[in-house]
């Protein structure tokens, strides 16, 4: 549905060329929630907004549904915009115009006649929770409910695809989580494609089908989120994950830890996969599982598992239960520790 193909965009900067993106290429297959997380200066916002050219690529493909934007001309690429929705962290709502107009005015401006404006508007207030208030501004509204405004003015010129610029960037945990359930039932009942980009892995991990990690205007890491989550090559990438995942070590532990045995990531999907193969573990081998942390959490739909595990035993009979915790479709990591703080690297 989006395909990104070696874009490249530099910016003049007063200090020299800033590179903002580098030969980057992006698949999103229709129907998916695709999500881009990096720091700040990664390069989200410019790949974001190159994909309905709100900023002019120097060099590479944007395919839109199969639809080669870089050379249309300006009427044909205003058309094909308007089939692309984007919200943005600052909601971009007209301050002066009702949660009505703030909807109905762009429609208008597509031709549409009043009564099919009314219909779109009320339709997409629904969609969004918010049908009584119709006639509120702006200014009378939540940071969440301006959201949904802008939900529902993107959805109502009923796009194929919906851009979000750190669309929960601006708002507390709860409305955050609102909003992506709202996301996510819009991508499920009403079959839109989204692209998002975000610098809270909590994002990714909520709702997104697949993820890329960008640094440095470069694309470092891509995959399914479940197997970024599992096992993250990159710095960056591990980073991004231990912010949801991490397994700090009392002080007094590590020593004793360090001279015999080994610790290691246990990673599993579903409820419950993780104790009982850890439990078959220590009847079939030799060796004491210590439970040193542990934590239970969804990756979209599913429950995503952790453990970090103190393993004592000689080191072949740990290696076997390594090998057959995989064969139980567990995830296994060795953890090394970080002598500063005894962070799990
Ligand atoms: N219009 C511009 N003119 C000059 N430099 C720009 C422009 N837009 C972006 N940049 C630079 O390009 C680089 C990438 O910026 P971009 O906004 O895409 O990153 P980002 O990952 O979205 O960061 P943030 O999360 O802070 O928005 C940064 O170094 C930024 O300063």
């Amino acid at each position: 549905m989006i395909e990104l193909t070696n874009i490249t965009k530099t910016f003049s900067g007063k200090q020299g060329d800033i590179h903002a993106l580098k030969d980057v290429s992006l698949s999103v297959g229709k129907g998916e929630i695709y999500g881009v997380i990096g720091y700040s200066g990664a390069g989200k916002s410019t790949l974001i907004r190159c994909v309905n050219l709100l900023e002019q690529p120097d060099q590479g493909s944007v395919k839109v549904n199969d639809v080669e934007l870089t050379t249309l001309k300006a009427g044909k690429l205003r058309e094909t915009r308007s089939h692309i929705g984007m919200i943005f962290q600052g909601f971009n709502l007209l301050k002066t115009a009702t949660v009505y107009d703030n909807i109905a005015i762009p429609l208008k401006l597509t031709g549409l006649d009043k009564q099919a404006v009314k219909e779109r508007v009320q339709k997409y207030l629904d969609i969004v929770g918010l049908a009584d208030k119709h006639d509120a501004y702006p200014s009378e509204l939540s940071g969440g409910q301006k959201q949904r405004v802008a939900i529902a003015r993107a959805l109502s010129h009923e796009p194929e695809v919906l851009l979000s610029d750190e669309a929960t960037s601006a708002l507390d945990p709860d409305t955050t989580e609102a909003i992506l359930d709202l996301l996510l039932r819009i991508n499920k009942e009403l079959g839109i494609t989204i692209l998002l980009i975000t610098h809270e892995m909590n994002v990714i991990q909520r709702i997104c089908d697949r993820v890329a990690v960008m640094e440095n205007g470069e694309v470092i890491e891509e995959g399914n989120t479940k197997d970024i989550f599992i096992s993250p090559q990159q710095r960056t990438t591990k980073r991004f994950v231990n912010s949801l995942f991490s397994h700090d070590i009392p002080d007094d532990l590590v020593d004793r830890l360090s001279e015999n045995g080994q610790v290691a990531k246990l990673s599993f999907f579903g409820e419950s996969s993780g104790d009982p193969a850890l439990a078959l573990v220590t009847k079939k081998y030799n060796i004491y599982p210590n439970i040193l942390s542990g934590s239970i959490t969804r990756i979209k739909e599913e429950a995503f598992g952790q453990l970090l595990v103190h393993f004592k035993g000689e080191q072949a009979e740990i290696n076997d239960a390594f090998q057959f915790l995989q064969d139980q479709q567990v995830h296994v990591e060795g953890v090394t520790f970080d002598g500063e703080n005894q962070r799990v690297s």
